[in-house]
């Protein structure tokens, strides 16, 4: 494939920070690349206006970049946790198509950066054979000042890519002709426990397979599925056989906890019975165990293959063919227990599944007065009991990882409890992690736990075993959306991955879908159980990821909020308030709880300010928080302190400074979207004027929309997605009953496709529409056309359910009506098309289990914040001369943001300034174009680009 370069069809400029980089990039891209200098002279030209970079001009072909000039330019990648936001880039490249050049650059496996950068407005950076980074813009190339000539064309989505109506008619995909590289036979397992997301994992491996013109397997009932082989265990499958899978809990291919494996005789088994099937890679999503195996079958792979030949088990033409096994780990396991990987798939299901069950025996419990301990799953890992944890507001918690002696964990737990119930607390609740033990290595049961509760509080006391409850059922939004991404990356592994290349294993870190060895997460997995075995708990902890511990002492302070001697020396503790702006968001509760405990257990004292800044101003609506009143606010929806979308400035911002200063606070967190923003913004500016707000003040990010610059992640868009999921899901069961319908669905996000996107990839739509790209026309001709096509084969045969998810904003011309009546009528009534508007239903009932969890790490994180940047400020506080501007107190007001995998505190005046569409109310720059082309990538869709 070949990515055209925009400006000029014989030349093109690339520019860079100072002369030397530049001689180097000239030297490599002329000799190197074969391109031709056109104008040395150009070399020292100095571009003031441009922002200071140097430019020269070189001549290229009028094809422009072609696939084998990009893997040239990429020889030397690596790895893409480099913090690229830190850079200016070396080098700027203006593409025609930016969305081929990212397929090309993901196709050879390049380190890829998309996202947005306050000083140069390039979307993608990749790293070339110098060392430079290179960026390259679709729209907006500092360094360009011939304008791009734009003209709208059909292109493929990838050079290997079909018609939907092929794809889903089940046909043969045309092979990848642009690889040299043979094509493989690429098999999927699903083994251990079965993890809810564990179908989106098959269902992603198996049409990524195919879309890249391989062929594609399934192993069926885990290693036992091996061990006995032939085609009804290791099974050839085709693009329909996972169709509307990706929402179906359990694994529909099996699983199994196979014994025989584990034992050489059956991984010599296994090895024939794959070499017979021709499988070449094998891709396995299962647990630490189900690793172990899968590394242990590489690891041992040259003599087994050895083996089968020297008893003439296989053929020597066999023996060379299949001299090398690839293989890929995913880590599918409720426990989340796996090294190296922030998530397992089905992890977060089956804690969305333990808080419901809380939350349903919160109420039973709090009408009697009641004890209950809840045992949750989790073997050797204390994770889902930790975040369950948090995310109900336990009393107290029993894992693994972190144990008391036998003689302790009585009085301790009891302390708690008792005085949790001396304070006015109704309920307890207790999580036991199934592997909870003490420190001496004694098993800690729910009838233990239970027992010493009556005895010694005279409490009335039950137990909860949640058991398998938190295994079944449909994987959330998360699960599935990690499923697809590691999915589609597993493939790509292993079409990289040669004889030397240690076995992958796909992880998430910080929201980013990274590649691991495998090898070395198997071995430290094994030594935090190794550790806790020994009862060395400081090491296991140690070996548990920093977030662990993060949450852990999160929940250590929150729930000791009420009765331990605070943190703080007098001198330290400080006045806080915390107010919602904008419309009510998942997770906006629990952010007020997690603050209000915290800053208890530091000595602080938290104050709400009730009905946003409007309520402030009208009723001086201050109210400090006491410890009971918000016993339960983690776990419910909506905004108990009320929310309003005035700014200050939109109702008076003096009054408000007035009550600032009135009530003496030291620092202000806001929770909301982007009148939050604004308002942040609003305030920080008037500290000029007004000392009261000379105060550090932080801002969490909370909206469905997920449209606040400086974040990758609102508060509430997981609770958005799932409600909108579920939705979705109730559709597509009504349109695949009556076959030949489908449904256009509205979604909410403002002008940004957030929310559509993931939610297309989260429920396999066939296509979503967003007021980033708007709705071309050519784009809804060739969606209708697949549509109609897929009718037309399918004649009625099929029973998924079709949806196209259409943001509001996408066009106010085609409305969800209208774009439903074009669709019926120019489908020739092949198909029905209705309307669903799940309007404020998005906003969510109760704050998903991830937001609930977020918003108290993001909101112990704002306290923390106001407790370091107090005293930077401090001095400034009532100082004629106050300076705005001055760098270090813009570092005093900020947005809390998870970007480039970090959680930041990112100045509001810079981020206001340079990284946000005022008009749009957007961040410049979007980071989920790529998740759209996978999206579409796996339902089949065309893409019509411009
Ligand atoms: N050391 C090993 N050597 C070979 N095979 C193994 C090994 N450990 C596990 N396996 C294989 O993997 C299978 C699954 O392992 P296990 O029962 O530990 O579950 P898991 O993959 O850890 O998943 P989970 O713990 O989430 O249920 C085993 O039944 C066995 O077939
Ligand atoms: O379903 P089984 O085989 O009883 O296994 C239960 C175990 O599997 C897991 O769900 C996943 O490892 C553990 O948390 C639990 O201990
Ligand atoms: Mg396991």
């Amino acid at each position: 494939m070949t990515v055209p370069v925009v400006n000029g069809a014989k030349t093109f400029r690339f520019a860079a920070r100072n002369e030397d980089l530049l001689s180097e990039a000239v030297d490599f891209y002329s000799r190197r690349l074969g391109f031709v200098l056109k104008d040395d002279g150009a070399k020292s030209k100095f571009l003031e206006s441009n922002g200071g970079g140097l430019v020269v001009e070189i001549a290229i072909d009028e094809k422009g970049l072609s696939s084998e000039d990009i893997r040239k330019l990429h020889l030397r990648v690596k790895d893409s946790d480099y913090d690229l936001r830190s850079f200016a880039p070396s080098v700027v490249f203006e593409v025609k198509y930016l969305n081929d050049l990212l397929i090309s650059l993901s196709n050879l496996n390049c380190p890829i950066k998309v996202m947005p950068n306050e000083l140069y407005p390039v979307e993608v950076y990749t790293m070339d054979p110098l060392g430079n980074l290179i960026g390259f813009t679709a729209s907006s190339n500092p360094f360009t000042v011939v304008p791009p000539v734009q003209k709208l064309e059909p292109i493929a989505l990838q050079p290997e890519a079909m018609s939907q109506s092929v794809t889903e008619a089940g046909l043969e995909p045309a092979a990848d002709s642009s690889s040299s590289k043979p094509k493989r036979n690429i098999a999927v397992m699903t083994s251990g426990g079965d993890a809810p997301g564990m179908n989106a994992v098959v269902y992603a491996v198996v049409r990524t397979a195919i879309f890249k013109g391989c062929k594609a397997f399934a192993v069926k009932e885990g290693y036992e599925g091996l061990v006995r082989g032939g085609p009804q265990y290791i099974t050839e499958m085709e693009w329909q056989d996972v169709r509307g899978i990706l929402s179906e809990g359990g694994t529909n291919i099996g699983t199994a906890r196979c014994m025989s494996f584990r034992e050489r005789p059956g991984r010599v088994q296994a090895c024939k019975n794959m070499i017979d099937a021709g499988i070449d890679a094998l891709i396995v999503c299962g647990g630490d165990g189900s690793l172990t195996g899968a590394d242990k079958l590489r690891s041992e792979w040259p003599s087994l293959i050895k083996e089968l030949r020297d008893n003439n088990q296989i053929t020597e033409e066999q023996y060379i063919k299949h001299k090398q096994l690839n293989i890929c780990g995913i880590v599918g396991s409720i426990d989340n227990d796996m090294a190296t990987t922030d998530a397992t798939v089905g992890a977060y299901s089956a804690l969305a599944r333990i808080c419901k069950a809380v939350d349903y025996i919160d109420a039973t419990a709090n009408s009697h007065s009641r004890a209950f301990v809840v045992e949750v799953m989790g073997r050797n890992c204390g994770w889902l009991a930790l975040m369950a944890g948090i995310a109900t507001s336990a009393d107290y918690i029993f894992i693994p990882e972190k144990p008391s002696s036998s003689k302790d964990w009585q009085d301790q737990m009891c302390e708690i409890v008792a005085t949790h119930r001396a304070h006015g607390k109704r309920k307890t609740i207790v999580i036991v992690a199934e592997g909870a033990i003490t420190s001496d290595l004694k098993h800690i049961s729910s009838k233990e736990v239970k027992d010493v509760l009556v005895e010694r509080l005279n409490l009335d006391t039950r137990v909860t075993t949640l058991g398998h409850v938190q295994r079944g059922g449909t994987p959330v939004v998360f699960d599935r959306i990690l499923a697809s991404l590691q999915g589609v990356e597993a493939v790509k592994a292993v079409l990289d991955c040669d004889e030397n290349t240690p076995s992958p294993l796909i992880g998430l870190k910080e929201h980013k879908i990274v590649r691991r060895p495998l090898m070395e997460a198997v071995k430290i997995t094994k030594s935090v159980a190794d550790a806790i075995q020994t009862s060395d708990f400081e090491k296991a902890m140690a070996l548990r990821d920093s977030e662990f511990i993060e949450h852990l002492n999160n929940f250590m302070a929150m729930n000791t909020a009420d009765h331990k001697e605070p943190s703080l020396p007098l001198e330290k503790r400080r006045k806080i308030a915390i107010i919602h702006v904008g419309a009510p968001a998942g997770g906006m509760n629990s952010a007020v709880y997690a603050m209000a405990t915290y800053c208890m257990s530091r000595g602080h004292k938290p104050y709400a300010i009730h009905n946003g800044f409007a309520g402030l101003a009208r009723h001086e609506s201050v109210r400090s928080i006491d410890w009971l009143s918000i016993e339960n606010w983690m776990s419910i929806g909506g905004s108990e302190i009320g929310t309003n979308r005035s700014t200050p400035l939109d109702t008076d911002i003096g009054t408000i400074a007035h009550y600032f200063e009135k009530y003496q606070f030291d620092g202000l967190i806001l929770v909301g979207g982007f009148e939050a923003f604004v308002s942040l913004k609003q305030l920080e500016s008037a500290r000029g004027m007004y000392p009261s707000f000379r105060i550090p003040m932080v801002l969490i990010p909370a909206t469905i929309s997920n449209n606040v610059p400086g974040t990758e992640n609102s508060l509430g868009s997981d609770t958005c997605l799932n409600a909108l999921v579920e939705y979705c899901d109730v559709l597509k069961q009504s349109a695949s009953a009556t076959r030949d319908r489908i449904f256009v669905v509205e979604v909410q996000g403002g002008n940004s496709g957030y929310i559509a996107t993931y939610a297309a990839l989260a429920t396999g739509a066939q296509g979503s529409y967003v007021p980033e790209e708007g709705i071309d026309l050519s784009q809804l001709e060739a969606d209708i056309r697949s549509l109609k096509e897929a009718f037309v084969l399918e004649k009625g045969r099929t029973k998924t359910g079709k949806l196209i998810l259409k943001s509001t904003n996408a066009s106010h011309v085609l409305t969800t009506q209208v774009l439903a009546d074009i669709m019926k009528i120019e489908g020739n009534n092949e198909f029905d098309a209705k309307t669903a508007v799940p309007g404020h239903v998005q906003q969510g009932g109760l704050p998903s289990a991830i937001d609930r969890t977020r918003a108290a790490r993001l909101a112990i994180k704002a306290v923390q914040f106001i407790e370091d940047a107090f005293p930077q400020i401090l001095e400034h506080k009532y100082a004629v001369d106050f300076d705005v501007e001055d760098p270090s107190l813009a570092k005093t007001a900020v947005v809390l943001g998870a970007k480039s995998s970090h959680l930041r505190f990112f100045p509001i005046g810079r981020l206001y300034e340079y990284e946000t569409e005022l008009t749009k109310r957007m961040p410049k720059k979007i980071f989920w174009e790529e998740t759209r082309y996978i999206a579409d990538q796996l339902v089949g869709r065309t893409r019509i680009s411009k």
